[in-house]
């Protein structure tokens, strides 16, 4: 890594949900960091806090919640106080919907002007060529005609690309991804990623790509961080991540890629759910789950510790890498009694 400070610091994030009920702490303590140019992902589970984060990045936490800790440092300026209006055009956010982020009474080229118009001062004739432009930039043929069509004219795929090319027209540094593909056909995703692949490249965008697939991740991003529960619980280069996960729960992620289990097995699944964090973390909150638990996980909150090659930037909160927790699976070399991981297939992760 350059010793240039990173676009994007997100430093103990913390943003809780005020509800009549409960306090939820969707996001609890996650940092990472982006440099310009770079795709980093962010995968969990469903409920595991993904989406939080990207709101809490944007700004757009609203009531009942709040981000109550924390720094998110955008070129080193703290957007947590109050200068997410300064950065408005800088960071951009694509959501899974295409359908739901663009209006169904204005043209795609409406949408794509409006954009132009505030951010970047274009009006009339230049604000088209441009919109027509962008389209062009997300691979919509016959971009000059299309810019007069309404969204339910184009197909899905279509719409999201539009959706790219509005996000593109505040020029941003990073691109926010929550879900892009989720939504899409798995051809169309497989066009929408190497879309972002391409504009990363010849535009230098950053993007955090948030994804419960982690057979997106693979295709897309530089690092990784896995969250679960609203915690990053394993941060690593994504080919070291792959090659030797040592969070049970990556593993546990990794396991449900379709390919890395033989085609005769069903693709399995993690038993339970992510639980809904309503304190504060006194444990690990994936031991229930866990298959290599052991009797301190119930009563110590892990930490993050360096893990695998000391060469290579990456960290894992689990007591498994803490020699100060010796676990009883390490020495009777039982990994563990339930497996979470049930062979009955299911809903995917
Ligand atoms: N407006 C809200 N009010 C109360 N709780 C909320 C609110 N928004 C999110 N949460 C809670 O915050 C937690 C994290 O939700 P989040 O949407 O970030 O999950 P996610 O990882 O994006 O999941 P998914 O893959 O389903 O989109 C969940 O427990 C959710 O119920
Ligand atoms: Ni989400």
């Amino acid at each position: 890594m350059s010793d240039a400070a990173p676009l994007l610091a997100v430093e103990d994030l913390r943003t809780v949900f005020y509800t009549e009920r409960e306090e939820i702490h969707a996001v609890d303590g996650v940092s990472f960091e982006i440099a310009a140019g770079e795709t980093v992902g962010l995968v969990g589970e469903s409920g595991s806090g993904k989406s939080v984060t990207a709101r809490s990045i944007l700004g757009l936490v609203d009531d009942p919640g709040a981000v109550e800790e924390g720094s998110i440092r955008f070129r080193g300026e703290d957007l947590t106080e109050g200068t997410w209006d300064a950065h408005r055009g800088d960071i951009a956010i694509v959501f899974q919907d295409p359908g739901g982020a663009l209006n169904p009474v204005y043209t795609v080229g409406n949408q794509i002007r409006e954009a132009l118009k505030i951010h970047q001062n274009l009006r009339g004739r230049e604000a088209r060529d441009r919109a027509v432009e962008l389209l062009e930039d997300v691979g919509i043929p016959d971009a000059a005609s299309r810019v007069d069509e309404y969204p339910h004219q184009l197909s899905g795929g279509m719409q999201q690309r539009a959706v790219i090319a509005t996000a593109l027209a505040c020029d941003p540094d990073l691109l926010v991804c929550d879900e892009p593909t989720t939504a899409l056909d798995v051809t169309i995703q497989a066009q929408i990623l190497d879309l972002l692949d391409d504009l990363q490249r010849e535009e230098d965008l950053a993007i955090l790509l948030i994804t419960h697939d982690m057979g997106v991740i693979e295709e897309t991003a530089d690092r990784v961080n896995v969250i679960y529960a609203g915690e990053v619980v394993e941060r690593a280069p994504t080919r070291a991540l792959f090659d030797d996960p040592k969070h049970p729960y990556t593993e546990a992620l990794l396991r449900s890629i379709p390919g890395r289990t033989p085609p005769d097995e069903q693709l399995p699944t993690i038993d339970g759910e992510v639980p809904t964090p309503t304190g504060p973390a006194t444990d690990c909150r994936f031991a229930p789950r866990c298959p290599a638990a052991f009797g301190a996980c119930d009563e110590v909150h892990p930490e993050h510790e360096p893990v695998g090659d000391a060469a290579v930037d990456r960290t894992a909160a689990c007591l498994l890498h803490d020699d100060r927790y010796p676990n009883e699976t390490d020495l009777d070399g039982d990994p563990g009694t339930d497996s979470p991981v049930s062979p009955d297939g299911g809903e995917s992760l």
